[in-house]
């Protein structure tokens, strides 16, 4: 009975869900990262986290790693934007992240280095909002990157193209369960074959909210939920934009796959005969 009426104690309102469409419209930043981090802000903690971090204040107390310089134990959230490419991830993060600057939350975002595209030193959406971040091969470097004093004064950590980072499961259940922070992971839950892409499915169980965008039926306009890829190269990971990829609804996904993978295997099998071709040539000319 006591451990139920101590359990019920713990247990706090239910978890309001991250909406983008609520928070307000992004200013874009052109300041190199390190003015992101703003040292004096107030970490804040909202009603529904006061519960349950105080009743673990005391637990916590004993574990100086899980206490911020500020002396107390903080909460984390995780919360996961995903869907197709040209959906709005990455504009919806960058939402999200500037309202929590706006709050006064200290704030830092990282990429992926694979996608150099825009450069490695901002995320940059489809219609060119630009914010600054670090890009980084693995997300595990990034505290050390920082180092412990500025990681530690850190409320807030956006995550973009997550699906690139192998790591990203045990970053954010430690940046959340153990340091407090809130992280916020964009990034697509499916490739171009609609198979689950990266680790991002993976952290759906550590999550406080998942936001599952649509685009924009490059064909016919309705609601997207896919991505298609329209060139023959076959490996998972691809860097491109739309010379490579297009936003779909599941007919035109289908009616595409159809048509693409066609096209591939007669380029295949081109392949095969202009390579046999050479090399015959080749023999021949021995
Ligand atoms: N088919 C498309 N090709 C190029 N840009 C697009 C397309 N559809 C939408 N966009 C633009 O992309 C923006 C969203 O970009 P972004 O937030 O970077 O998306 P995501 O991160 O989901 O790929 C939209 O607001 C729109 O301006
Ligand atoms: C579908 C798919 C995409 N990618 C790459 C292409 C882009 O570089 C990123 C996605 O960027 P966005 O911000 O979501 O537009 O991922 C890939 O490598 N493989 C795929 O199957
Ligand atoms: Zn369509």
């Amino acid at each position: 009975m006591l451990l139920i009426s101590k359990m019920k104690s713990l247990l706090s309102p239910a978890f309001s869900t991250f909406s983008p469409h609520h928070l307000p419209r992004i200013k874009p930043f052109l300041s190199p990262p390190q003015t992101l981090i703003s040292f004096e802000s107030k970490s804040i903690q909202k009603p529904h986290q006061l519960s349950l971090c105080n009743s673990f204040s005391s637990i916590k107390a004993s574990n100086s790693s899980s206490l911020t310089d500020r002396g107390r134990f903080s909460c984390g959230e995780i919360h996961v934007i995903c869907g197709p490419m040209f959906a709005g991830k990455t504009t919806a993060l960058l939402q999200r992240v500037q309202a929590e600057m706006d709050l006064g939350r200290s704030v830092m975002l990282i990429k992926s280095n694979k996608d150099t595209r825009y450069g490695t030193d901002s995320v940059v959406t489809h219609d060119g909002t630009r914010f600054p971040c670090w890009a980084l091969p693995n997300l595990s470097s990034f505290s050390q990157k920082l180092g412990a004093v500025a990681y530690d004064k850190l409320d807030v950590i956006g995550i973009d193209e997550a699906q690139f980072f192998g790591d990203l499961y045990d970053f954010c259940r430690k940046a959340a369960d153990h340091d407090g922070k809130t992280v916020i992971v964009a990034g697509l839950d499916g490739d171009y074959l609609r198979r689950t892409f990266g680790s991002v499915l993976d952290i759906v169980p550590l999550a406080d909210s998942i936001t599952k965008l649509t685009a924009r039926c490059d064909v016919c306009g309705k609601r997207a939920h896919f991505t298609l890829r329209k060139t023959e190269e076959t490996q998972t990971e691809l860097i491109g934009g739309s010379d490579v990829y297009m936003p779909v609804c599941r007919q035109h996904y289908v009616s595409g796959q159809v048509v693409i993978e066609a096209t591939r295997a007669v380029l295949k099998s081109q392949k095969v005969f202009d390579d046999s071709y050479v090399e015959g040539v080749t023999i021949a000319n021995q």
